[in-house]
């Protein structure tokens, strides 16, 4: 192997080192000796603040912790909350904050629409995550629970018409709820076409034209004859596609073969939660795929059902328009999501020491973005010159203040104009919930969005009050006053402190990826909260929830509710959710553990295993759920704190670990590479499952990344001793 490279006080990663001089680098305008230079002087400098930081971050803990034990009991919330203010959790709330972002896209200020979030390791989903700007309605309905499968309506192997008439159905009942005709539906039309610049639908009764005929945005193909008629409703847009000689567009009378919708409209290339990245060659291969993201090169082979390609970035759509030729964007505007202020990496040291991962990601994933501000591919992803980060995890004003400060030294090595760094502040920490306006006042000129993380924020919630009981069972906790508290606040002071135009007030992800009726059901729920995007698993989730924007006005939504003022007290949202561990039967007990430990190890055995950060995986009850950090965090911290308050033994815990593990080998069975846990149960993955839980209370602010990481690790020297 190739020693580590020094430079100055750093000893780089040869491969890291390699990537940035022969990939990076190129085409950045930026000199190879002064972005090291750079570097030394920002983690040299930055470094002591982020440690005094983290331990912070510790003494609060450790604090709150002692007060609940000098307070047992029911808590008298007056008391907690000057004690709260006392150490410094609370701090003064800012009078007057408003945003000033600038150079925001209009994807971000100006039109809501779901936002799609993609581990950015896996490059085959990366594509199609950035691709999936624009998805087929017919698809998302033919291919999931969508549309239910009665009377005739399976999906089975071959095409079933039955289904497919009740997709047809669903999507001409939608095209006339978002763009109606005048006087007919879009059931009745027998052909599109263009004359003079309206559109004309031919019908049994004649030709008639859209209610609002400014609906029509552009047209591809002949006008007479046109292959894709666009309509935009809500400043998003959805095209009905022509070709008669498809089989589907064969089928109807009007040729229509699909429906196609602006699905994600913005999405999140992940660095953190949803991937397993624990030295530089991982956070290399996420880097280059950044890298290449914003290069408009990044590609993948694919093979699936028996047949191979390679999946490219898509361009822009080309449409012709009443006022001349007119281009959409083909794919999601991008952010990327670093790691938070937490932890460390090997991959650079200063002075012989690991640097903060976080740093690492702003300067390493910076690099990449200059490639869409400068050269041959500027662009591409930010029309306006912009780089948008989403940071995670910072706990209170201050973290974000480290933020902001660290994108205004990279952006100086770089040599970027200040304030090109904008970033996406997730309101995932309880002392973030807490202290919001004042977070949001640290980063005014720069914020793109605030986004409720209510998974990361429920593991929080549970471990900042470990000391104060048992947790309420975690179905229950979606119930809890804190939730809609921090749920109601996020949006209110987004609001109050003028983010609309200028960010976007977001909320959390669908954790259900297979269940899209549900989700069709719930999610219209975010957009009536007056959240501009909410996060979606996956592309086909991301064209189901784009109906609902077209249903819901958000940004009329929001008016709404900022005239209403704030919903909730700060006192609401500081409410901790213990529960009555008298009312919980054995059966209640078991039930529990056995759900979060079937999580935990479910998810765990893929991420220490195969590196695979977030995974599909089936709860007790069977619902296949997304699981990544966050949710790991909060299976393992509500066992961690259920053992601590006796509610159950470390018997039972034990006995779940061994039982659930085996159901877990045998989900995996199918899978060639996989190794069980059972019957040894001494492998890296169970460890790490059975660390989180036992080692739960210090782990800290019950983050599993620093187990994880450690068992990854340990695997991956273990496989590679083996070879
Ligand atoms: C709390 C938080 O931090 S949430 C944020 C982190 N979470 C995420 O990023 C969720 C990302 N989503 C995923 O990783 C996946 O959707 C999972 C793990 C939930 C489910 O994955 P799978 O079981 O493989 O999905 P499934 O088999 O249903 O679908 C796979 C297909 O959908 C596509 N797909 C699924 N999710 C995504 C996605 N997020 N982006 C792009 N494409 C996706 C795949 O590309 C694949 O299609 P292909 O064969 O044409 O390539
Ligand atoms: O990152 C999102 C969350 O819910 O946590
Ligand atoms: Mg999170």
């Amino acid at each position: 192997m190739t020693d580590r490279v020094t430079i100055g006080r750093l000893s780089i990663d040869p491969e890291l080192h390699e990537f940035v001089r022969t990939e990076a680098l190129p085409g950045s305008e930026v000199d190879e000796a002064a972005f090291w230079a750079g570097a030394e002087r920002l983690l040299a400098e930055l470094g002591p603040r982020r440690a005094e930081l983290l331990a912070t971050r510790d003494r609060l803990q450790q604090t709150i912790d002692a007060w609940h034990g000098e307070h047992p009991g029911a808590i008298d919330q007056a008391a907690y909350e000057e004690f709260l203010t006392e150490i410094g959790y609370l701090v003064p709330e800012p009078d007057e904050v408003r945003v000033t972002t600038r150079d925001v896209d209009p994807e971000i200020s100006a039109v809501p629409g779901p936002q799609l979030v993609v581990p950015v390791l896996n490059a085959r989903f990366a594509t199609n995550a950035a691709n999936a700007r624009w998805g087929s309605l017919y698809d998302a309905l033919y291919g999931t629970d969508a549309i239910d499968e009665a009377d005739g309506k399976e999906k089975g192997g071959d095409y079933n018409p039955v289904r497919g008439r009740a997709v047809v159905a669903w999507a001409r009942d939608f095209l006339d709820s978002i763009a109606p005709l005048a006087g007919a539906s879009h059931a009745d039309a027998q052909a599109y076409r263009i004359v003079d610049g309206h559109l004309e639908v031919q019908t049994e009764s004649g030709p008639v034209r859209l209610a609002d005929p400014a609906q029509l945005a552009g047209w591809r193909g002949a006008p007479e004859a046109p292959e894709g008629i666009l309509l935009v409703h809500n400043g998003l847009h959805a095209e009905i596609q022509i070709d008669a000689d498809d089989s589907i567009g064969a089928a109807d009378q009007a040729g229509v073969k699909d429906v196609l919708l602006e699905s994600a409209v913005t999405c999140i290339m992940d660095l953190e939660d949803s991937i397993a990245a624990v030295d530089a060659a991982d956070k290399v291969q996420a880097w280059r795929n950044w890298l290449q993201l914003m290069q408009g090169t990044l590609a993948e082979e694919v093979s699936k059902g028996g047949r191979t390609f390679r999946r490219e970035l898509n361009p822009d759509r080309d449409y012709s328009s009443a006022t001349g030729e007119l281009t959409k964007k083909g794919r999601a505007l991008l952010f990327v999501r670093h790691v938070g202020h937490l932890m460390d990496s090997e991959a650079v040291l200063l002075d012989g020491e690991p640097v903060s991962e976080g740093f690492l990601d702003a300067l390493i994933a910076g690099l990449g973005s200059v490639h869409d501000l400068r050269g041959p591919n500027a662009g591409g992803n930010s029309r306006t010159g912009s780089v948008y980060v989403v940071k995670p995890k910072m706990h209170g004003p201050e973290e974000v203040q480290l933020t902001v400060d660290l994108f205004a030294a990279v952006e100086e090595i770089l040599g970027l104009e200040p304030n090109t760094f904008k970033v996406g502040i997730m309101d995932e920490e309880r002392r973030t919930s807490a202290n919001l306006k004042a977070c949001i006042a640290a980063a005014r000129d720069r914020v793109a969005f605030i986004n409720t993380g209510f998974l990361d924020r429920t593991g929080d919630e549970m471990h900042t009050s470990m000391q104060a009981g048992p947790m309420v069972r975690k179905a229950a906790m979606k119930g809890t006053d804190w939730i809609s508290a921090y749920e109601d606040s996020n949006v209110d002071v987004g609001l109050a402190c003028g983010l609309k135009g200028h960010a976007q007030i977001g909320k959390g992800m669908w954790a259900a990826p297979d269940n899209m009726a549900e989700m069709l059901e719930q999610k219209i729920g975010h957009p009536k909260a007056g959240a501009t995007c909410a996060w979606v698993p996956s592309p086909t989730a991301a064209t189901l929830h784009a109906t609902h924007y077209h249903q819901v006005d958000v940004l009329a939504r929001q008016d709404e509710l900022a005239a209403g003022g704030p919903r909730t007290e700060r006192s609401a949202l500081l409410t901790v959710p213990v529960g009555e561990a008298a009312e919980w039967s054995e059966q209640d007990r078991r039930d529990e553990v056995d759900n979060n430990v079937q999580g935990i190890l479910g998810y765990v055995v893929r991420w220490v295993d195969s590196g695979v950060g977030c995974s599909k995986v089936p709860d007790i009850t069977g619902t296949n759920l997304m699981e990544d950090r966050a949710t790991c965090r909060i299976s393992s911290q509500h066992v961690a704190n259920w053992l601590h308050h006796g509610v159950v033994d470390k018997e039972l815990v034990e006995d779940s670990f061994r039982r659930m593990a085996v159901k877990v080998d045998e989900q995996n069975s199918g899978d060639p590479t996989y190794q069980p846990m059972a019957p040894a149960f001494d492998g890296e993955a169970f460890r790490a499952a059975q660390d989180l839980v036992y080692a739960g209370l210090e782990q800290p602010s019950g983050y599993t990344e620093p187990i994880l990481h450690r068992r990854r690790a340990a695997k991956k020297a273990e496989d590679a001793g083996r070879s």
